[in-house]
């Protein structure tokens, strides 16, 4: 796919060995942002927050979700900071707990109480952290999966999220686990079909867009659990497998399945949050200018299809 100015490898400093110098923080945590108002503003999504409104959500819209993004630009860097000074260990995990509740709160400030960006702030923190130090994008989603899976001991117990029920009551695993298993929607699902589909000179929304679905056809997605249940989720993944098998979001009985879709999810009132999360994890592991840039660290096979 196409990489927006300023982003690609070959505009990265080049430090005296001769290889590129290894993203700094700064740059990070503008990637983080920069993929997280990438997702909001790509449209039409299905159920989800895009230009046209609030999809599936009554309580939110474009502007909101900017400015969510925005706000977690400092908590990014801190992130990042953080990685850099601290060798990858529990240490390091129980600090990324205590800055990422932070940054819960600095979200649930900026939108006065709206959840826009929790599941994003979860992924993209552990992959922000991931990524400093990193040398490449492999290592960079490895790091993150052995973070995801340390024990915080600093987690207040609290009161039972609606992930976590959905998870109790349908056996499905997650954000966390998500991440614990090193991210497989983002890394053997979107990633290998946004670069498929640059490759073949798709047009960037367009591959997004079917990235977006293809995740949506595979995942369980405890956001959808928890509003929908069992059947929400068979007509999210359904559905956006009938998009993708009429050829997708850039042919025109695509285009209308898709339509027809976001019609069907935001009158049940089903948010594809979870999906949504996972696009803008691909679109920051495809944007961030990795020291050693590999071919693709997909593994092209979809592990996670049941
Ligand atoms: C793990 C998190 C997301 C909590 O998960 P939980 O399922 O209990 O909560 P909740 O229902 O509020 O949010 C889950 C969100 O994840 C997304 N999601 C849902 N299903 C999936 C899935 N299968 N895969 C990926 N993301 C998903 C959705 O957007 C959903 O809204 C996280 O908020 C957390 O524990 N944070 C602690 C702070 C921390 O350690 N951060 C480290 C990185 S900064
Ligand atoms: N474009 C998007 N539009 C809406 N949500 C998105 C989008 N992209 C990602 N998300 C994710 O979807 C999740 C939305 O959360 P969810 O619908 O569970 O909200 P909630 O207010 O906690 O739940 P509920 O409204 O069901 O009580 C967020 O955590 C966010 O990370």
């Amino acid at each position: 796919m196409t990489r927006p100015p300023g982003s690609g490898a070959g505009d990265e400093p080049m430090i005296a060995g001769g290889g590129p110098a290894a993203p700094s923080a700064a740059l990070l945590a503008e990637t983080a942002v920069r993929a997280l108002r990438e997702e909001a503003l790509l449209g039409p999504k299905p159920g989800l927050v895009d230009h046209r409104g609030g999809g599936a959500h009554d309580d939110m819209d474009l502007p909101l979700l900017l400015a969510s993004a925005e706000a977690l630009r400092p908590v990014f860097r801190a992130v990042a900071d953080a990685s850099e000074r601290t060798a990858l260990g529990v240490g390091l995990r129980e600090e990324l707990g205590r800055l990422g509740r932070a940054g819960d709160r600095v979200m649930l400030r900026a939108t006065r109480g709206v959840n826009t960006h929790r599941g994003a702030l979860w992924a993209l923190g552990l992959l922000v952290a991931g990524a400093a130090g990193a040398r490449d994008e492999r290592e960079g989603v490895r790091r993150a999966a052995r973070l995801a899976a340390l024990p915080d001991r600093r987690m207040p117990a609290g009161a039972l999220s609606n992930g976590e029920r959905a998870r109790r009551r349908h056996g499905v695993r997650g954000a966390r686990g998500e991440a614990v298993a090193g991210f497989p929607h983002v890394v053997d699902v979107a990633l290998p079909r946004l670069r498929r589909a640059g490759a073949a000179g798709a047009e960037r929304d367009v591959a997004r867009l079917d990235a977006l679905l293809e995740v949506m056809s595979l995942l369980d997605d405890t956001c959808v659990l928890h509003r929908g249940g069992v059947e929400g989720l068979r007509m999210v993944r359904r559905g956006a497998s009938r998009v993708l098998a009429e050829g997708g979001a850039g042919t025109d009985s695509g285009r209308a399945a898709l339509m027809d879709l976001d019609r069907r999810l935001r009158s049940h009132r089903l948010s594809p949050g979870g999906s949504g999360d996972l696009l803008a994890a691909a679109l920051f592991l495809d944007m961030v200018p990795w020291p050693e840039p590999s071919a693709g660290t997909g593994r092209e096979v979809v592990a996670c299809r049941r």
